[in-house]
């Protein structure tokens, strides 16, 4: 059984309470066990993945949270800088599903949430146990 860590920018309530359930449900569904951290925005989970993984203590790790597009040029920083610092985090060998949606609004960003509907934090953590899988097939 993989330990997952799921780190989650704790920007809109409601939408990470729904990517959450997502994320719950399909690591429970596979069998393994998840715990849960909060940072303030997107642009500290790369931050927080890496503190973590230097614990040793989790398999995999999923980042969630949930970027809307601003009336500044912020929105490109937090959504390019954050997939920049988790994918680097993946080339040093890191498994992680990355489900931090980069959205024009409250109806995107709920459409890719809801599990019932485009299930983004489903996807993300099936991601992360698929490249954990991978690893191990390589190991
Ligand atoms: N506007 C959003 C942010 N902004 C905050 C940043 O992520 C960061 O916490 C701040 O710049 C301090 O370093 N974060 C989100 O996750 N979603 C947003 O829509
Ligand atoms: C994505 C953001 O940082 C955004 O929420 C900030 O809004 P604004 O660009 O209007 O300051």
């Amino acid at each position: 059984m993989a330990h997952i860590l799921i780190v989650e920018a704790r920007f809109y309530e409601h939408l990470n309470d729904l990517l959450l359930d997502g994320v719950r449900s399909a690591v429970e569904a596979a069998g393994h066990s998840h715990e849960t951290v909060t940072v303030p925005g997107a642009l500290e989970v790369p931050a927080a993945i890496a503190m973590a993984a230097e614990s040793g203590r989790y398999d995999a790790f999923v980042a969630l949270g949930v970027v809307i597009r601003g009336e500044t040029y912020h929105f490109e920083v937090v959504s390019n800088e954050s997939a920049r610092g988790i994918m680097a985090l993946t080339l040093d060998g890191l498994a992680i599903g990355n489900g931090i949606l980069t959205v024009e609004n409250e109806a995107q960003a709920l459409a890719r949430a809801r599990k019932t509907e485009k299930d983004k934090g489903g996807e993300a953590a099936k991601a992360a146990l698929a490249m954990l899988a991978l690893r191990e097939r390589f190991a």
